[in-house]
């Protein structure tokens, strides 16, 4: 690269690292991890920002698969959402960290990321989400499932709580308020989990590390 291309580069972010070391640890000793107060508070702030600026016609109700009727959806999950793109400095941002966090992954586990796709999502009240995968072993290319939330003083009788299940014969499961700063990462593929009927509006951010499935000439994930 001569002068002139290194001065056009797009500066390299540099972020503290701490954070995705505890992340490694724990998904080395159980294959999830919640952090409370994880999220850098730039992140947080950036997050926020865009969620406040995203106007109600650019959040689509969510659907599942590829083929789907809204109806049958609904009563699957209620949440409403809007793709993050990288197309404002705020989404950019969001991006670049999460990009951190996959090159820290892959240098210490050789997980193999790939890509990253993360939306917005909305849970107006009595919304939930039921027990499910993010992804089916041996179908898909979503491994590692990453969810940050963005809600203030959000307490128990506030319903929205994520169920993260060990396995599928667990019933009881571990309980993750979904308050702002908090972020969870979990194996798409090990851990069942749902959202519990939200009695406020909730705001999150959800995201998924992809492997590259590519067979032949087809691209999988599309770029
Ligand atoms: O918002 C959450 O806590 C989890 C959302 C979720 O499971 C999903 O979007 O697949
Ligand atoms: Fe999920």
């Amino acid at each position: 690269m001569n002068r002139e291309q290194l001065a056009s580069h797009q500066p390299l972010r540099i972020f503290d690292e701490l954070i995705f070391e505890n992340i490694v640890d724990d998904l080395v000793s159980k294959g999830f991890s919640i952090q409370e107060n994880g999220l850098p508070e730039f992140i947080t702030d950036a997050l926020l920002t865009r969620q406040r600026w995203i106007a109600d016609e650019e959040y689509k109700k969510a659907g599942i698969g590829r083929s789907f009727n809204y109806q049958k959806a609904e009563e699957i999950r209620g949440d409403e959402i809007c793709w993050i793109t990288g197309s404002t400095p705020e989404g950019a941002l969001w991006l670049d960290w999460c990009a951190a966090m996959q090159n820290y992954i892959n240098r210490s586990l050789f997980m193999g990321l790939f890509s990253f796709e993360s939306h917005f999502a909305c849970y107006e009240p009595g919304k939930f989400y039921k027990r499910h995968v993010d992804a089916f072993k041996g179908q898909g290319n979503r491994v590692l499932s990453l969810v940050a939330y963005l809600n203030d003083d959000w307490k128990r009788e506030d319903g929205g709580e994520l169920v993260l299940y060990a396995d599928s014969e667990d019933l009881i499961g571990t309980r993750v308020l979904p308050k702002i700063g908090t972020f969870v990462v979990f194996l798409s593929e090990d851990f069942p989990h749902e959202v519990l009927p939200a009695a406020r509006t909730r705001h999150s951010v959800a995201g998924w590390f992809r492997v590259n499935g590519s067979v032949n000439d087809n691209l999988d994930p599309p770029r």
